[in-house]
């Protein structure tokens, strides 16, 4: 869920967008305002939008559209913006629904902070275990591929709490089951070749290495947050990424463990440029899937992040599986296996483990890109690398040396920088709120991707009490 914020300054002027507001990314993104009792046109001076943001009103009396607003503002003003015409961040002036909408507010909370835990725990147990499956006789780069999207099954319960299909299907009407599948087949190809990619820098690289320079995946998904989805490139953010992408180059000069230096040398240069691919790749998937989620899906329910989790790890795991036979790898699981240093139910027990927490991780990625953002996502995703970093040196007996001490203070820093970004954004939309709160022109709004148009102006009651039981989403700041 985005959340968004926006004031109306004076009586009969226009809606303007806080500085976080991206109403108007590619000029596509159409607001409306709804009122059950406006039936005022105002759209300024020159009858042109000045903010070119509101555009229409909503007259429920008169069950019609007109321009800009009424003076005075009614008490009850709901004020809705379209995104892309179905998508509604919805602005209420009213002050029982902020206390209505506190418990709302602290659900999204625990289920962030849910989401949050499944991706912290679920990277750092898969990591360590597909680690332990290289180190200790496994060798199949198609096997250690295939467990990072193969326990999708897992995840099969999870329709037991997701709504009806019939009620999905509404949701979707728009999207031809054409159009849906291949979205899915794409995104699984990709998966399948990102998660070729991580496996084969895992292989290679022991685990201290492959944390840090996996570090990389949030710079690269700030510039695709700032292509594909409109997002803030601030110095501070350019600083994180600059940190994180030199914390990540500096490994190029870790000095070598057990190996020679010119087998570790290339060994350690595929790796690094395996698990740089793999990064910017899955930055590139999240970015994708956050475009997906705002731009096509119309359903609000958890239903489209199980469905997304499920559908591209089966994608992925199908193409994962085919590369298996076709390169004939399967012919040496069974002795692989056999001869497995910590014997054949270990073998199965790491793979399945490996496959089940990677979905762990899977849902909870797109979980938080649904609620929050792909930039955030990754953040999370990004708060991981040291604790698996820690964990490896404690549980593999990684080494630790200078060179990945500096790297590790490197990628810590890229990461502050990065949050205390966040931090004063926040604090920002926050004394924004109370400034313009104080004038008693202030609306909330909460970004509401399942409602439609009509079902919103079928769900407006006679106040906006009612408008606002009936959403179950709707959040204000
Ligand atoms: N480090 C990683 N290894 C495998 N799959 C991943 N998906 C996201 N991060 C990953």
């Amino acid at each position: 869920m985005t959340f968004r914020s926006v004031c109306v300054k004076s009586c009969g002027d226009k809606i303007n967008e806080n500085e976080n507001d991206k109403f108007l990314v590619k000029g596509r993104r159409k607001a409306r305002a709804f009122s059950p009792s406006l039936s005022q046109l105002i759209g300024g001076d020159s009858g042109k939008k000045s903010h070119g943001i509101v555009d229409q009103v909503f007259d429920k009396s008169r069950g019609s559209h007109t321009l800009g607003f009424p003076d005075p503002l009614p008490k009850k003003l709901l004020v809705a913006i379209d995104v892309d015409e179905d998508d509604l961040l919805l602005v209420q002036e009213n002050s029982h629904a902020n206390v209505k909408n506190t418990l709302t507010q602290y659900r999204w909370w625990l289920e962030v902070i849910i989401y949050t835990i499944f991706v912290l725990g679920g990277q750092s147990v898969a990591t360590i275990l597909g680690r332990l499956y290289y180190d200790k006789g496994g060798n199949s780069m198609w096997m250690a591929t295939l467990v990072i999207n193969a326990g999708f099954p897992i995840l099969l319960p999870l329709y037991l709490f997701s709504p009806s299909e019939n009620q999905q299907r509404s949701d979707m009407k728009q999207f031809s089951s054409a159009i849906l599948a291949s979205i899915y087949i794409s995104f699984g190809i990709f998966l399948a070749a990102v998660s070729m990619l991580y496996a084969v820098g895992l292989l290679n690289l022991p685990v201290s290495i492959y944390t840090l320079i996996c570090a990389t995946q949030l710079g690269f998904n700030a510039l695709f947050s700032f292509f594909l989805n409109s997002q803030k490139l601030t110095p501070l953010i350019l600083n994180s990424v600059v940190l994180l992408m030199i914390s990540s180059m500096l490994l190029v000069f870790t000095p070598g463990d057990s190996l020679d230096s010119s087998t570790k040398n290339n060994k350690y240069a595929l790796g690094i440029l395996c698990t740089i691919g793999a990064s910017a790749g899955y930055a590139l998937l999240l970015s994708l899937t956050q475009i997906y989620f705002q731009n096509m899906i119309k359903s609000a329910t958890f239903r489209v992040v199980v469905d997304m989790t499920i559908y591209q790890s089966a994608v992925a795991t199908c193409v994962v599986l085919i590369a298996l036979f076709v390169s004939g790898e399967w012919k040496s699981l069974c002795r692989e296996m056999r001869e497995f240093e910590l014997g054949s139910v270990s073998y199965v027990m790491i793979l399945v483990w490996t496959a089940v927490f990677w979905q762990v991780f899977s849902i909870g990625v797109i979980a938080l890109i649904y609620k929050v953002s792909s930039l955030f996502s990754n953040v999370i995703c990004a708060l991981g690398f040291p604790v698996v970093l820690v964990l490896a040196v404690i549980i593999l007996n990684d080494k630790m040396n200078g060179v990945k001490l500096i790297s590790l203070v490197l990628a810590i820093s890229g990461l502050v920088s990065y949050l205390y970004q966040h931090y004063l954004d926040d604090l920002k939309v926050k004394a924004k709120s109370r400034d313009v709160a104080s004038q008693g022109r202030y609306y909330h709004a909460g970004y509401w991707p399942s409602l439609h148009f009509s079902e919103l102006i079928g769900s407006l009651g006679s106040s906006g009490d009612s408008f606002c039981k009936g959403t179950q989403q709707f959040h204000c700041l």
